[in-house]
């Protein structure tokens, strides 16, 4: 079952369809309350917990009192507050009837702080998609009670991530004492552009109807949602697959879809060779990283193309004694241009390629790049002219035809620093590009603040404008393929905020490339097995702090075989 990631008007437009369809808004509302109370049963034990819900006028407020009800016949004790809403309204009325206690908001906040310190989970169902202003007066009042009461709850460390079923497989940590449970998305959130009011209150658990909508996944809204589990509201399937959405969600069973194929008569070459091409004096470890990656990935042969003496720091390393070298002309430790002539004999012999990793900024290698790509001939470096003797220059060997190729890091800043257009003279649909906020923001000359505020639109534009695939990395990374179709991880986790593990990122890409994957496909599955790779090991070591690049690809193989579990639920 596919899960989209919805704008706002995306969303009303599949529930109308689901309406006009025979499933009624009645219906959603129903299906919505019940799996919010659903996932909290599942989490709290009835008898102990209290439990007050925030309804505000709209259907987000429905949705609360439909979930108040269902808890309360569950056992839980519940009271609800009603802001902005009719004490008699049908959901109030059926919540009261199964012996929910009732009370407006705005007559008694007293009353509300006194129940409020004595929850364990405050339900927010004040405003969901509605939002359309700023919040003052009362409810801001509401919403300063919650985060108070909040603050003085422990915190947790655990990495947010949207999750698929309402029972997530990954132990979601429960506050010691004050939960904050949102309803579709928490109070103050624009679920469109991800603008927060600064009356919001961070959720400790975001439950989500359909799909995510894209504001929740958009950042700073990323950061006010640990866990959001999407809910099956009914909808049909084929309602879904009809209506338009802004991505896609990659999700585990997307993910096993595009996992290659292994075949018992399969040796070493029908895996794939993957050639690494990187690594400087000053980043020696980088291509090692990308490596260690794309032998977790299952690809069949590694070769490691760098200069010698990254060859000789890498080569004694645990995993890499499993690669192949290839030593690459250098001068003081960055590649140069003649590397070209090496490698043109090579090249042909591999099935993907990975540039980048380590390559450092210095000028040939960026002129190494550019001629590698095809871009420019290099012409060596002139002889200094003595008396008449004419000066001449000498072409460097045409660039080999690459194979499919993931562009990572510092060739990424050549491609930015190119002064030319780059895009038309690549090879359409034959390149994963992998940059981070910043790397992005050189390639289209623009600020970072500028790309965290336009990720999926921006990704999405640049991929169809350079015809290639494109990996923009942060919490929730974007995966757009050239023809316009884009991809969001669920994982927003900081784990893979430490160095080197976008090397760990783009080898692992290399890897399912050598494999046959397409480039978007290659992407994809990269980029969710990288996540839940980072995920499982904030598990195991119950922190998201202090998790090593060399680890990530080692889990790797973990993540593969946890893949094959998940996907089944
Ligand atoms: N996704 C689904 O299929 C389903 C979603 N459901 C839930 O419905 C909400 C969206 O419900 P809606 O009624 O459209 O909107 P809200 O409940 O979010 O907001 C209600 C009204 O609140 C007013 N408003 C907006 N912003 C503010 C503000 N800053 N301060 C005060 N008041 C505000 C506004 O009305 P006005 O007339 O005052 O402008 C809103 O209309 C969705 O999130 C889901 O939870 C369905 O229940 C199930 C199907
Ligand atoms: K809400």
């Amino acid at each position: 079952m596919a899960i989209y990631v919805y704008t706002t008007e995306q969303m009303r437009a599949l529930e109308r369809a689901a309406d006009a369809a025979g499933h009624s808004y009645a219906e959603m509302m129903e299906e919505a309350g019940a799996a919010v109370a659903r996932v909290i049963h599942m989490l709290w034990p009835a008898e102990e917990t209290r439990v007050v819900v925030l309804a505000g006028p709209g259907n987000n407020g429905g949705d609360g009192l439909v979930a108040a009800r269902f808890l309360a016949q569950a056992g839980f004790s519940v009271t609800a507050f009603l802001w902005k809403r009719p004490e008699q309204d049908q959901q109030a009325e059926q919540a009261r009837a199964t012996g929910v206690a009732i009370f407006p908001a705005e007559e008694d906040l007293h009353r509300l702080q006194r129940a409020i310190e004595r929850a364990h989970i405050v339900i927010d169902a004040l405003l969901g998609t509605g939002l359309n202003r700023p919040i003052e007066g009362t409810l801001a009042d509401i919403l300063k009670i919650v985060q108070e009461e909040q603050k003085r709850s422990r915190q947790f460390d655990d990495a947010p991530l949207v999750w698929f079923t309402e029972d997530p497989s990954f132990s979601i940590k429960i506050p010691h004492r004050l939960s904050v449970v949102a309803v579709d998305i928490p109070t103050g959130i624009n679920s469109d552009t991800g603008a927060v009011d600064p009356a919001t209150v961070p959720a400790d658990i975001t439950i989500t109807f359909a799909g995510p909508k894209v504001g929740q996944l958009l950042s700073p809204a990323a950061t006010m949602q640990k866990a959001i589990i999407v809910a099956d509201i009914g909808i049909p399937e084929a309602v879904k697959e009809a209506s338009p959405a802004i991505a896609e969600l990659v999700t585990p069973a997307l993910a096993a879809t595009l996992l290659p194929e292994r075949s018992l008569l399969g040796h070493k070459g029908t895996f794939g060779r993957v050639l690494i091409i990187g690594g400087s004096v000053n980043y020696p470890g980088a291509p090692g990283l990308a490596a260690m990656a794309a032998l977790r990935s299952g690809a069949g042969l590694i070769t490691l193309g760098v200069p010698d003496l990254v060859a000789m720091a890498l080569a004694p390393k645990q995993d890499l004694t499993n690669c192949t070298w290839l030593m690459l002309p250098h001068d003081l430790g960055a590649l140069k241009p003649d590397a070209i002539k090496v490698l043109a004999d090579e090249i042909p012999a591999y099935d993907a390629l990975v540039l980048g990793p380590g390559l450092g900024q210095e000028e040939m290698t960026f002129a190494f790049v550019w001629a590698l790509l095809g871009l420019r001939a290099h012409v060596a470096p002139r002889p200094s002219g003595i008396g008449f003797i004419k000066e001449h220059a000498t072409p460097e060997p045409e660039a080999p035809t690459l194979p499919p190729t993931v562009i990572d890091a510092d060739a990424l800043n050549a491609l930015a620093a190119f002064d030319e257009e780059w895009a038309p003279r690549l090879p359409p649909n034959h390149f994963v590009l992998t940059p981070h906020p910043g790397e992005m923001a050189r390639l289209c000359g623009v600020e970072p603040s500028y790309v965290q505020a336009n990720r999926l639109q921006l990704a999405q534009q640049k991929a169809q404008e350079w015809q290639q695939t494109v990996v923009l990395k942060g919490a929730y990374t974007i995966i757009a393929a050239p023809d316009g179709h884009v991809s969001v991880s669920p994982f927003a986790t900081p784990v893979l905020a430490t160095a080197g593990t976008g090397d760990v990122l783009a080898g692992l890409i290399g890897g399912l490339l050598a494999q046959g994957l397409a480039p978007y496909d290659a992407a994809r599955l990269g980029v969710f097995l990288h996540g839940l790779a980072g995920r499982l090991l904030a598990d195991e070591y119950e922190t998201d702090r202090g998790v090593l690049a060399t680890e990530v690809a080692q889990w790797l193989t973990h993540a593969i075989s946890a893949l094959a579990n998940i996907a089944g639920e």
